[in-house]
């Protein structure tokens, strides 16, 4: 699908494939920062281990027998259960549902640690309240394994290899199973026993099962204790049969792709999840058009492609047409950069983003699109369209300070009858707050440019999307989910 991306759909793509995502607030770039190394902290501690575990516990509610439960986050609302204790999970914003960022942790920590591309979809949505309990605890019987896989919609086979796919990563800590695990040598930290002694999303766990070399305290136990030795009896539930088929490291890798998929896919019945979210092979971003600093119109923009390009050329239409009189509407790019990011490399591409920063001579733009080596980038033929010009955000020419200044353009050829905003805070945790809107007024400290005159308004505030709005005879125009991002 080439056409331009929803803003939420947009949000994911940014986020799981660039791991950054234009307006989006620091934590949520942390977050996935976070993920882009797989190195284990102090005392093994992972983060990609923890956000397995994590959303597996999440998906662990589901009842295939009622459709109820699965991966929507009630695990939050669980945490002080003591299956469930987790030390670092930080939640990152508001533009996705909790457990779509969980999935997306799952994704990004079984590429970053060197496992397989897990297709990604969007659209779970949180629950309100907590699900039932039905994460498995190491003491119990296989009969009784086999049952809650069954439950969450797992095969006894499936139930084995997505344990081996789960234990790849991370261990057992001393805090939680004492009995398991000495003490660490750093006072009051956590200490870790890998499971397969590897940080790696690798099949170690299994060969080093099979061949009897494994130190994995749920399959060794402690002591001549077997009260904990969980793995052993889910991974000997079928006579070895489905760990001798995953020795093979590409059998693994694939299945652990499939079964991690369809884990975080486990979704209450009446939540109906995107289609599987692909790099878009030519994504445009960050579209601003806006008066520039001298008297005509600048056109920013980011274009990513799927690879590197010898020649891209931006090109556009006037206002109101599908052609540019001027026979001059046309530009090269500023600069461009590798983007590539281990979930890219590890579907081969090596995208590359380019940079457009122009004036537009004569006349605004109707719509762009791009020659890249000699063929046209068109959107799949309608362009990319400016929906309208009547109102842009001009960040250029507001400001930061006490307060913010906000300033919107409008064209002088009419004279609205009102020019206002709705504006949204994005720190805080779960939802987006909207503050009432707020009017701006035109302002003379600002003179006219390219055919605009300037409107603002000074709010208190640092980090806002804002939808700007102007009614000119009698019909709104809207310049939707600007970010004062783009001031800075
Ligand atoms: C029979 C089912 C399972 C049992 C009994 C079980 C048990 C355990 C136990 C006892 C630990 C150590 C936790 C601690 O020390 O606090 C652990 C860790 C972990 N489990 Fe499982 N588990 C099961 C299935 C799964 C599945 C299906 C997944 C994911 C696909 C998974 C992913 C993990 C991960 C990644 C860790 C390491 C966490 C870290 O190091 O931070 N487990 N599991």
């Amino acid at each position: 699908d080439y056409h331009w991306p929803s803003p939420f759909i947009d949000t994911l793509e940014g986020l799981l494939y660039e791991g950054k995502q234009e307006g989006l607030p620091d934590r949520a770039v942390d977050f996935v920062a976070q993920l882009l190394r797989c190195e284990p902290r102090v005392n093994n501690e992972s983060i990609a281990a923890d956000w397995i575990r994590f959303a597996y516990h999440d998906m662990a509610t589901h009842n295939i027998d009622d459709g109820t439960g699965g991966l929507d986050n009630s695990i939050t609302m669980e945490l002080d259960r003591d299956e469930s204790k987790f030390d670092f999970i930080d939640f990152p914003n508001k533009y996705l549902s909790y457990s779509d960022t969980t999935a997306m942790g799952v994704v990004l920590a079984t590429v970053e640690c060197g496992g397989p591309v897990i297709a990604y979809r969007g659209g779970r949505i949180d629950a309100k309240f907590p699900g039932p309990p039905g994460v498995p605890v190491p003491e119990q019987s296989a009969e009784d394994f086999i049952e809650t896989f069954r439950k969450q919609g797992f095969t006894k086979e499936e139930m084995i290899a997505l344990v081996a796919c789960g234990h790849t990563l991370g261990g057992v800590r001393n805090p939680d199973f004492p009995t398991l695990v000495p003490p660490g040598d750093i006072e009051f930290e956590n200490n870790i026993k890998l499971f397969d002694g590897t940080p790696q999303f690798d099949n170690t766990i299994v060969t080093s099962y099979l061949d009897g070399t494994t130190e994995n305290l749920l399959v060794v136990g402690a002591n001549g204790n077997t009260t904990l030795t969980s793995d052993l009896r889910v991974f000997g539930s079928d006579g070895n049969v489905t760990m001798k088929s995953l020795a093979d490291p590409d059998h693994f890798a694939a299945t652990c792709a499939s079964l991690l998929g369809r884990m975080i896919d486990t979704v209450p019945r009446n939540v109906t999840l995107t289609d599987f979210i692909h790099p878009l092979p030519v994504k445009v971003a960050g579209v601003q058009l806006a008066p520039g600093n001298e008297d005509h119109l600048a056109l920013n923009l980011t274009l990513r492609l799927s690879n590197n390009a010898r020649q891209v050329t931006l090109h556009w239409a006037d206002r109101d047409s599908e052609s540019c009189s001027s026979g001059a509407c046309s530009a090269a790019p500023i600069n461009s950069t590798l983007v590539s990011t281990r979930l890219l490399q590890a579907l081969g591409l090596s995208p590359v983003k380019y940079t457009f920063s122009t004036p537009i001579a004569n006349t605004s733009v109707s719509k762009f699109w791009f020659e890249v080596d000699g063929k046209i980038e068109n959107n799949g033929g309608s362009g990319y369209v400016i929906e309208q010009d009547r109102i842009l955000f001009a960040p250029d020419r507001g400001a930061f300070g006490l307060l913010l200044k906000i300033v919107a353009a409008v064209r002088n050829d009419s004279t609205p009858s009102a020019v206002w905003m709705d504006t949204y805070q994005r720190d805080g945790v779960s939802t987006v707050e909207r503050h009432p809107p707020v009017n701006l007024t035109l302002d003379e400290s600002l003179p006219a440019a390219a055919g605009y005159n300037f409107y603002s308004a000074s709010i208190p505030g640092s980090d806002l999307t804002l939808d700007l709005f102007a009614e000119i005879d009698g019909k709104v125009y809207e310049e939707e989910f600007r970010d004062t991002h783009f001031m800075a």
